[in-house]
């Protein structure tokens, strides 16, 4: 049995917010992927009370931060309570993903956790008690726990197959700036936007990119107003050579780039790690998952 799990970033190539809820969280409309960029979750078998250690290069942000607050030790503790399990093992993150960057590393996280506990504890919880359990984690943990296109609408709880997606390469891109998702959200002036509409496919990535380009993220602006860097990177990607559309993912501060294959993105990526612009940016190139 593999006693680790891959926590891939999640990416939103539209994001409609159309309304909003009595509570203060707003309906979304989102057309979600994943990427290879990924965190790993490791379980060492052990009696002893459930612990988590940090390793990758963003671990020491977290190792800063409360354990108990983690997502991992969060998620583990929600899943132990309902399935009435005791908590026991060693967990270990290595945490490749920015934090707080718009890509879901935290929420990808919890959904990873969710799915390696569920495995080795043998719980085998009922699919419909795990997104209840990850939905009580965050808007997105849901969608983080297939790891597969989807589109993503409610708050972030209803989940149907997105449109079929060509082969197509992907760049992310972010500048080191943490952004607050509540602050985006509150930094809305836009009205609600209509859901989007999409066609059952699309024969290739140029066709995609183009197609998606009548669409939005509309916590964009409003993400630019707080970090006017975003700016900078989301021009920084349209001038690389071969990419065909760039967009801010989530509530940034990353932003991402599509090329029409992952060699083509690994080029772009090259590129902007020579561009004095870029010094010091967090920059992956792969292929989007399908
Ligand atoms: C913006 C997205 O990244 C798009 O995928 C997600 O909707 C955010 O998901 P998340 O980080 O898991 O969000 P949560 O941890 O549940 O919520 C953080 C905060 O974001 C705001 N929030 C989040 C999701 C949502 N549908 N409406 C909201 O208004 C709320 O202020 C909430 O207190
Ligand atoms: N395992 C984790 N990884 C990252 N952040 C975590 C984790 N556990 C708790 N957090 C907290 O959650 C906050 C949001 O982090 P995360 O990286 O999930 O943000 P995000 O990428 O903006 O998410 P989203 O796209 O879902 O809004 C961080 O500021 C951090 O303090």
């Amino acid at each position: 049995m593999s006693l680790s799990e891959t926590a891939h970033a999640k990416i939103n190539l539209t994001l409609h917010v159309t309304g909003k809820r009595t509570d203060g969280y707003h309906l979304l409309d989102s057309l979600v992927v994943f990427a290879a960029a990924a965190d790993t979750l490791s379980y060492l078998p052990s009696c002893s009370p459930l612990s988590l250690d940090f390793t990758g290069p963003f671990g020491q942000v977290l190792a800063t931060e409360a354990t108990d607050d983690n997502l991992v030790i969060r998620a583990a503790r929600l899943l132990a309570e309902d399935r009435a399990t005791e908590q026991t093992g060693r967990l270990i993150l290595e945490k490749n993903l920015p934090v707080a960057s718009g890509i879901g590393g935290g929420s990808a996280d919890a959904a990873a956790t969710l799915r390696l506990l569920d495995r080795v504890w043998e719980l085998n919880t009922p699919p419909d008690r795990l997104h209840s359990i990850a939905m009580q984690l965050g808007a997105d943990v849901p969608v983080c726990l297939a790891q597969h296109p989807t589109r993503m609408s409610g708050i972030g709880e209803q989940l149907a197959p997105a449109p079929a997606l060509p082969d197509c390469g992907m760049i992310l891109v972010n500048c080191g700036e943490a952004v607050s998702t509540p602050a985006v959200f509150k930094a809305r002036t836009k009205s609600f936007s209509p859901e989007a509409t999409f066609p059952a496919s699309w024969p290739d990535a140029k066709a995609m990119a183009t197609d998606l380009a009548r669409l939005t993220n509309d916590l964009e602006a409003p993400a630019c107003d707080i970090c006017p860097t975003i700016r900078t990177v989301l021009n920084t990607i349209a001038g690389l050579p071969g990419c065909r559309l760039s967009r801010m993912s989530g509530s940034g501060a990353t932003c991402f780039g599509l090329f029409d294959t992952a060699a083509a993105a690994d080029t772009a990526a090259s590129a902007l790690t020579h561009n004095p612009t870029g010094a010091g940016w967090w920059v992956h190139a792969g292929p989007l998952l399908r």
